[in-house]
């Protein structure tokens, strides 16, 4: 497993947000965690980035223990995020929001960004092309110098897709990737998920959108108030029991497009 939680639990108050979830994400596979609203998808999320600090239990990537390190120190070892809302700047072009992602992997302090030294320079440069580089994977090389209220809401999921993979992940979790894209849209996202795979990226996303994740998830968790309730490939969740009654069951639906 590249990354593997033990009894994680994440209480807020008196809900318990993440109860006791071991799970575990598969090298060089799309791994999908999935479950109606509120089951606690984007909290596992932000537990296994170093978002929150869990109430008990362990995070371990690579076998390295990583429950208690900050979400920086997590990106450094090589996990990338991607926000549910996308949060891009706005009013800057595509090229510099890659590139402010990549920021957090180079060393030049204020010394340095204060004298102009060439270490700067040097790391300024590797910037610039490491932007390219992901811009080119995410097919957005011609809209480099947009302003990114201009794009697309898929677009935009792309150049967040880019932030993710300028800091050279080995393992990117996705957060709702497809929500508010259309379906010719979710297509092309699934189609970037699968290159990433394809590039040795081991990728893990929350998505509501069943008909993608079932074609092309390989490894699903099921989460439903906070409890792993199921895990396995599509068919196996897709016949589950339980993870029929939680979608059918109660009030709570999840968006099955
Ligand atoms: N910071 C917080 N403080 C208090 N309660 C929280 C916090 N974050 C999440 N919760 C609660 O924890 C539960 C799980 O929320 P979470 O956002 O993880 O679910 P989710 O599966 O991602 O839902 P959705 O599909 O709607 O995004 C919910 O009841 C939510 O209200």
């Amino acid at each position: 497993m590249l990354l593997e939680t033990t009894n994680l639990t994440k209480k807020f108050g008196g809900l318990t947000a993440v109860d006791d979830v071991n799970f575990g994400i598969e090298e060089g596979k799309i791994n999908a965690i999935i479950g109606p609203n509120g089951a606690g998808k984007s909290t596992f999320f932000n537990l296994v980035s170093g978002y929150y600090p869990p109430t008990s239990g362990e995070v371990y990537f690579k076998g390295q223990d990583i429950t208690h390190l900050s979400s920086n120190k997590i990106a450094k070892l090589g996990i990338a995020r991607t926000f549910q809302t996308t949060n891009l700047f706005e009013k800057a072009t595509v090229l510099d929001n890659v590139i402010v992602g990549h920021r957090l992997r180079t060393s030049s302090n204020l010394f340095d960004a204060v004298f102009r030294t060439p270490r700067l320079k040097r790391e300024e440069q590797k910037c610039l092309n490491k932007a390219y580089e992901v811009l080119d994977f995410v097919d957005l090389t011609n809209y480099a110098h947009r302003v990114v209220e201009n794009l697309t809401q898929e677009q935009k999921k792309r150049v967040a897709f880019a932030l993710a993979l300028a800091t050279d992940p080995e393992l990117v979790f996705l957060d709702e990737p497809a929500a508010g894209v259309n379906p010719d849209e979710t297509d092309g996202l699934a189609i970037m998920m699968k290159k990433m795979v394809d590039h040795g990226i081991t990728v893990c996303l929350i998505e509501h959108k069943m008909q993608m994740i079932m074609s092309i998830a390989e490894k699903i968790m099921v989460l439903n108030f906070g409890k792993k309730i199921a895990e396995g490939t599509p068919d196996d969740i897709m016949n589950h029991e339980d993870v029929i009654k939680a979608y059918l069951g109660g009030e709570q639906h999840a968006e099955v497009k």
